[in-house]
């Protein structure tokens, strides 16, 4: 099946050769073709050029794209979409002036997910994620990454961590699995915390490696939840089962995760609202990726992670939503891409950037995704008319999308 993608406003995100993500200054650069054409053969983005040089192809599909612009998905690398029910009540408890810290401290936050999630079927947890996966697709996210950590027992999270597996057996799009069995302390292990991560790391991580459920491994490594000797045990862990860490650090306090991260070759830390000029300076010259989540500083009223500061710094950044119902329950990466705009002082040249290849890297999707280059899969953002690509995140709140393709086919 091939389609042929005609008098493209602007290709956005064009680049010849596949790299791997953008640090610093590069992230400058969105590079586009304006007036363009765009070959797709089944699932592959096959050839690409300006009208002016149209060549004679013979296609099954010629779409005219008059006024319309054609970018890669949004690559979203940090989200909990698979979760049961939702926090409505804490919602409101936040607004009458609690904190998301009285409010976890109390019994409620992600222990309240985990009761939730331990009570409800695997039926009825897969069948409230699928709504919320075709949504994200819906608003153009084509690879995307999910954690487990509201089961918090070993059945509760394998139950998880088989949702996601079935998630990624009916969809197409790329969906890489964590799993984040260390995501807060439950009741019974109160005072018991090496009890509870000695579980996670002789119970429930053979498992989940044996049954193939997760790429990554994940920590909260926050006062309150997991310190930094938890988090260096359990990466440890994870690595003799050839898991990677992608670990949630510095989002309340800066204690020492970054670095932790750093050293056992994490792929990506991700959240940073509290970042020390030491937390910057380590990330330099290693490959893990900082992964900020502004949908999260928005709900919880926290800090933005100091995107602006690091990108000067010479730091690659990417973008997620960390969709999950206690902290952002939105996995919109159009909403994402504003605020990184308009509370982290990205551009949007940086922003898009951080949001596609950047996230791409974050799940070791940069060689098949994130940027339009010949033989990358065709997941593709077809905009409505649109004055320019900075209308993207100029008009926060609106939907801009008028269609998107998934592995060269689009979505109903
Ligand atoms: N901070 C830790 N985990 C999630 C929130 C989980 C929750 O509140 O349910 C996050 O990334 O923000
Ligand atoms: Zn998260």
């Amino acid at each position: 099946m091939k389609l042929l993608f005609i008098n493209i406003k602007e290709l956005l995100q064009v680049r010849e050769t596949s790299i791997e993500k953008l640090s610093g200054k590069e992230m400058k650069s969105l590079p586009s073709l304006n007036n363009a054409w765009l070959l797709v053969d089944n699932k592959t983005i096959i050839d690409y050029g300006s009208m002016d040089n149209l060549p004679e192809l013979e296609v099954d599909e010629t779409i005219d794209a008059t006024g319309k612009m054609i970018m890669p998905t949004w690559c979203d690398s940090h989200t909990h979409l698979v979760y049961a029910g939702n926090r409505e009540l804490e919602f409101g408890q936040r607004i009458k002036g609690m904190t998301y810290e009285e409010i976890a401290s109390k019994g409620g936050g992600i222990l309240n997910s985990a009761k939730t999630l331990q009570e409800t079927s695997e039926e009825v947890i897969y069948e409230q994620s699928v709504v919320r996966l075709e949504e994200v697709m819906r608003l153009g996210t084509g690879a995307i990454e999910i954690k487990s950590g509201y089961g918090l027992t070993k059945e509760a999270e394998l139950k998880m961590l088989r949702v996601i597996k079935k998630l990624k057996e009916n969809y197409t799009l790329p969906i890489k699995a964590t799993f984040l069995g260390a995501h807060a302390l439950p009741s019974e292990y109160k005072e018991k915390k090496v009890e509870y991560i000695d579980y996670v790391i002789n119970e429930i991580l053979p498992e989940v490696a044996a049954q193939g459920l997760a790429e990554y491994i994940d920590i909260f490594c926050e006062k309150g939840y997991f310190t930094v000797e938890d988090t260096q045990k359990l990466l440890a862990a994870g690595k003799k089962y050839g898991l990677k860490p992608k670990i949630h650090v510095n989002q309340f306090n800066a204690i020492g995760g970054v670095q932790t991260g750093i050293e056992n070759d994490a792929l990506s830390v991700d959240h940073l609202e509290e970042m020390r000029p030491e937390d910057i300076n380590s990330l330099k010259n290693s490959t893990t990726m900082p992964v900020a989540l502004p949908g999260c500083s928005l709900f919880l009223s926290i800090p933005y992670t100091p995107g602006r500061k690091m990108i000067d710094a010479g730091l690659p950044l990417a973008l997620a939503t960390d969709f999950n119902p206690g902290s952002c329950p939105s996995g919109n990466m159009n909403l994402v891409v504003s605020l990184a705009c308009i509370k982290m002082n990205l551009t949007p040249e940086e922003a898009i950037n951080a949001a596609t290849i950047n996230g791409a890297y974050a799940m070791e999707l940069s060689k098949t995704h994130g940027s339009i280059t010949k033989g990358k899969i065709a997941n593709l953002i077809v905009t409505k008319p649109i004055p320019s690509y900075t209308y993207l995140p100029y008009s926060f709140g609106s939907n801009n999308i008028d269609s998107v393709y998934i592995n060269g086919k689009k979505l109903k």
